[in-house]
């Protein structure tokens, strides 16, 4: 008995080894949006988080990045709590947004020295970063040119190289290859492959099924703000029954939910 009052005495520590470590996570706007989320990310892992329109996704990662403060539970990130420490936390997290906002005035490269500054990183290694990005992301032949003329997949792209300049342990795009053509689309999806070999760990939402199949290491799904289902391809797979593709799992794991939905509605 004593030890079991202890335990229940005890907070929950966040755990380092969690990239990300989210408990009975809650926000509401004119209705509840997240409810009661419990979601773990592994360190080094590249983690694909679906879900329907207006399911809840990116009100996660904005709480996740400190854009949004939750109503109620906890987010840490490698075991710092972001409501406590919300500098450190964000110091080692990258937020890319499916809006990206970049100066117009400023070339990709003025861009890049600009946002190394603000980290105060030092003007060499700035200068080196910033260089790599942009051959990464095949910025090169735009790098002295204005943002302000850019296509939104360009924008998108020197937006992304912004969010990596201070080597951030834990990158959260929110559809990040929306309106990208192909070969944008495979420069983003490389710089996250050796981002993820390099023990970085990156979450993203996306609604391109194939990219969560072929890429995440393991996927969330999330309908009416809570987790209905998560593992690996196989695990989603053993879990409706049937040897099908992601699309198939998604459609059925979210009707399933829908029927669920409406039966208590
Ligand atoms: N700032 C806000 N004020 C009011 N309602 C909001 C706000 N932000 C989000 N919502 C609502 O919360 C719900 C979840 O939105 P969210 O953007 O998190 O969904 P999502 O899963 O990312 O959707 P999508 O796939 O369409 O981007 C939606 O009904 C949305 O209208």
């Amino acid at each position: 008995m004593g030890r079991l009052q202890a335990n229940l005495a005890e907070p929950r520590m966040p755990s380092p080894d969690f990239a990300l470590d989210i408990s009975g996570l809650r926000k509401s706007f004119d209705r509840p949006v997240v409810i009661d989320l419990e979601l773990k990310v592994k360190a080094g892992e590249f983690y694909a988080l679906l879900g329907p329109n207006g399911a809840g996704k990116t009100t996660i990662l904005r709480m996740v990045a400190g854009l949004l403060k939750p109503d109620a539970g906890a987010i840490s990130v490698y075991g710092i709590d972001t409501a406590k420490d919300p500098i450190a936390a964000k110091s080692i997290v990258a937020w890319v947004s499916d809006e990206p906002m970049v100066y117009d005035r400023l070339t990709p490269l003025e861009y890049l020295e600009f946002v190394a500054g603000l980290w105060r990183i030092e003007a060499r290694e700035a200068e080196r970063q910033s260089n790599e990005l942009i051959d990464w992301l095949g910025l090169r032949p735009h790098a002295n040119e204005r943002c302000g003329g850019f296509s939104k997949g360009m924008l998108q792209k020197v937006a992304l190289a912004g969010a990596l300049v201070h080597n951030p342990r834990l990158i959260i795009l929110d559809e990040p290859l929306t309106g990208l053509d192909a070969g944008s689309a495979r420069q983003v999806k490389d710089v996250l492959k050796q981002k993820v070999a390099a023990g970085v760990t990156v979450i993203m939402t996306t609604h391109i099924l194939e990219v969560a199949e072929r890429m995440a290491e393991r996927i969330g799904v999330i309908n009416h703000g809570r987790l209905v289902a998560e593992g690996t391809l196989a695990e989603l797979r053993a879990r409706i029954g049937r040897e099908t593709t992601l699309e198939e799992i998604f459609l059925d794991l979210v009707a399933q939910k829908e029927a669920d939905f409406a039966a208590v509605a």
